[in-house]
């Protein structure tokens, strides 16, 4: 399902963020991305989505070589990962539905369908009453859960969250967990950056651990105590 085989990552002048990184996700997995602030863990989570090419190595995601993607097969893959990223992009001139619909309106889908979808979308995250609303006038919390409306709207099979839990109380940060809790049950693969580690311990059944200079993976034998 996602495949990194000694994947290597820099920005311009900014050598080896990620170094020689290996590990593969299977389907219906959920895996947190730990990690200390400036590691690389939004890095790793934008290479999975295609938004950032790898320097070196090689990508897998959905059976795909990210490097030899057509420009054909680009929307597929956008279609079959939902990101969610820390910036959550949300657009404060459109209602919550419309914000929804956004990730719909490519896919050629009659807007009847579309809407029915991206309603059901709502309800999934607890949102139904407010989808009229501005996201300017939702929590912190809300506007979260929105993002993930958003990003589940189009069914992917893999769910990335950039810190989705950052900025919240514990007890909406428990919620936004148990949404995703919710899609990983349906066979939704799911990783989650953060470095919450009370969190984590909480809900983690695997964990890949970014430090400087050092990869680890809790489901890896060497890792297994
Ligand atoms: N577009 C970019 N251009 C240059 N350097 C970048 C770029 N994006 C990230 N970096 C650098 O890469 C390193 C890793 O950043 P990244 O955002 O992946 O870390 P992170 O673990 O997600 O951090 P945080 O927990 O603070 O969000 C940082 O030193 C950052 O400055």
């Amino acid at each position: 399902m996602i495949e990194f085989l000694h994947v290597f990552k820099s920005y311009g002048q900014e050598k080896n963020i990620l170094a020689d990184i290996t590990f593969q996700v299977t389907a219906g997995e959920f895996v947190f991305v730990a990690g200390p602030s400036g590691a690389g863990k939004s890095t790793l989570l934008k290479l999975i989505a295609g938004l950032e090419p790898a320097s070196r190595g090689s990508i897998q995601v959905n059976g795909q070589r990210l490097d030899k993607l057509s420009a054909r097969a680009k929307p597929y893959l956008r279609r079959a990962v939902g990101v969610i990223l820390q910036d959550t992009h949300l657009l404060y001139d459109r209602s919550a539905i419309d914000n929804v619909l956004l990730p719909l309106s490519v896919t050629g889908l009659p807007m009847s369908t579309a809407k029915s979808r991206a309603r059901a979308a709502l309800e999934k995250v607890g949102l139904s009453q407010k989808e009229q609303a501005n996201p300017i006038t939702l929590s912190g919390g809300e506007q979260q859960r929105l993002a993930i409306a958003r990003a589940i709207v189009n069914r992917p099979a893999i769910l990335i969250a950039d810190e989705p839990t950052a900025n919240l109380d514990a007890e909406t940060a428990q919620r936004i967990m148990s949404v995703f809790r919710d899609f990983n049950r349906v066979g939704v693969t799911t990783l989650i950056a953060s470095h919450d580690e009370a969190l984590m311990a909480q809900h983690a059944t695997r964990c890949l651990r970014i430090t400087q200079r050092h990869f680890a993976d809790s489901a890896s034998s060497e890792n297994r105590q």
